[in-house]
């Protein structure tokens, strides 16, 4: 069941407070440029949440995934913190704790590997006694058959692949879940099974992040929506602040997002969200935004605590 318990009562899992980062480019000659992608980006997740990060393409959710576990790639840095369990998460401490205590849940069969069966890759993941006990287990936890584990990863369904990648993700007792769009495309069946097996991981005391595009798909099954635009977070609500004609959501945007869905408005935000390289000193979302005054492009606002949710807006009551 959904809980909803103030983020406070959760214990805390992860907190990512004030995260950048950049890409250094290298162009002709020597030169070089740096190119920031996420700024001063604020999150936190307890034990036995859900956090839905939800944005348009580009808005910088995959790369925050990467920080956290630590595979940014060599031309990328990072400023900020991330804490894991009120400790630094350390380059070092991301290396020993990746794919056991902090895992990815990845978005397709690709990140298999093709010419070994399911079962045997699932084993080569166990990190602690025995592997083939370990992969029946959470096999039969998924419903996946002997057979089933028999199959290449090509010849899976698309359900049986998705059960797949969580058994793989989870078989070594994951506490942080990260999932990275795993519901791309799927069948509507199939994406409530996906998502009941990340709540059912949650109940049992996960932390798991669910980064989506879809804002459907995070209220089924999310406890709080934390809303990206251009590499930051303009808004974190609870998802019952997600009714009515959104009066209870805080920023422009989470407001606008929320009046383009089908059940709502259907109308679509004119504009677009802006490249890295074109983000401006103040609000990333002015130029699109009704409540836009000088201020808001003079510099960009920091994210403050607004009824029982946070929100990075001057205007926002
Ligand atoms: N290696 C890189 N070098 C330079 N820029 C990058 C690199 N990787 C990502 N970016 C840029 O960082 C921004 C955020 O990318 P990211 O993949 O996190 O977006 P996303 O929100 O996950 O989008 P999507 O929904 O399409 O997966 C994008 O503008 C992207 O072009
Ligand atoms: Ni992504």
């Amino acid at each position: 069941m959904k809980s909803t318990k103030a983020s406070l009562g959760f214990e805390s899992l992860l907190k990512v407070i004030d995260l950048s980062v950049s890409f250094v480019q290298y162009q002709k000659g020597l030169r070089q440029s740096v190119l920031k992608v996420i700024s001063n980006l604020d999150i936190s997740l307890g034990s036995g949440e859900i956090l839905a990060v939800v944005g348009s393409s580009g808005s910088g959710k995959s790369l925050l995934a990467h920080a956290i576990l630590g595979i940014l790639p060599n031309n990328a840095f990072c400023s900020g913190k991330i804490l894991y369990k009120d400790e630094l998460l350390t380059p070092e401490r991301q290396k020993k704790i990746r794919g056991s205590e902090i895992t990815l849940v990845p978005q397709s069969v690709n990140f298999l590997d093709p010419l070994m069966r399911v079962s045997a890759q699932v084993r080569t993941a166990v990190r602690q006694g025995n592997a083939e006990e370990a992969q029946k287990k959470i096999f039969s936890r998924y419903d996946l058959s002997e057979g089933d584990g028999n199959l290449f990863p090509f010849q899976l369904s698309g359900g049986m692949a998705r059960r797949v990648l969580i058994s793989a993700a989870v078989v070594n007792g994951s506490k942080l879940i990260i999932a990275d769009e795993p519901t791309p495309g799927l069948h509507p069946e199939i994406v409530a099974e996906t998502l009941k097996h990340l709540r059912e991981l949650a109940d049992e005391g996960c932390g798991v992040m669910l980064i989506t595009h879809d804002i459907s798909t995070a209220l089924q099954v999310a406890d709080k929506i934390a809303v990206f635009y251009a590499g930051t977070t303009v808004e974190t609500a609870f998802a019952a602040d997600f009714h009515g004609q959104g009066q209870t959501l805080r920023h422009p945007y989470t407001k606008a997002l929320w009046q383009s869905l089908p059940q709502n408005d259907f109308r679509p935000l004119p504009g677009f969200q802006p490249l890295p390289a074109n983000l401006s000193e103040g609000c990333s979302f002015a130029p699109r935004c009704g409540k836009m005054t000088p201020k808001c492009t003079g510099s960009l606002p920091v994210m403050r605590d607004l009824r029982n949710g946070r929100v990075r807006c001057y205007h926002a009551t």
